[in-house]
């Protein structure tokens, strides 16, 4: 588990990366894969997501952690290119996770059932 001053750093820099996301709105899609990825289109974006998720799930399985990490790293680039083209802030889906904090996954289960 990392310690509290690197997990502070891990929020920053994803609130960092999707400000840059963001900014690359309208930007010239020759110079910013961000702003080719907006220019094709939100189902090509959510094609990218799921296939960096595969392709993390599947180092996974393998076992290497290190292929693991950096997959996990354009999973969630594309993640946070997904929510800047849908107009998703993240402060959102933050939010969502603060509401869970000490509530069991299986009580959130039934809720969700409910
Ligand atoms: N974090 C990332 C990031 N992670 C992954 N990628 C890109 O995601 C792509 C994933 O590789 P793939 O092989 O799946 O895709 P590809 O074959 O290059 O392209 P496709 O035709 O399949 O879409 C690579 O081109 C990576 O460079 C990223 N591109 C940008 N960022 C961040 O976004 C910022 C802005 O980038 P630009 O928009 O390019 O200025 C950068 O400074 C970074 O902070």
């Amino acid at each position: 588990m990392a310690d509290p001053k690197t997990h502070k750093l891990s929020g920053e820099t994803l609130d960092r990366l999707y400000t840059i996301v963001l900014s690359r709105k309208g930007a010239d899609p020759e110079s910013s894969y961000t702003a080719k990825l907006y220019s094709r289109g939100t189902a090509k974006i959510a094609q990218k997501v799921g296939e960096e998720a595969v392709e993390a799930i599947l180092e996974a399985v393998r076992g290497d952690k290190a292929a693991l990490a950096a997959e996990s790293a354009d999973l969630l680039y594309h993640l946070m290119v997904l929510w800047a083209d849908a107009g998703l802030d993240p402060v959102v889906v933050w939010e969502k996770l603060a509401q869970r904090e000490g509530v069991s996954g299986l009580d959130e289960k039934k809720a969700r059932k409910s």
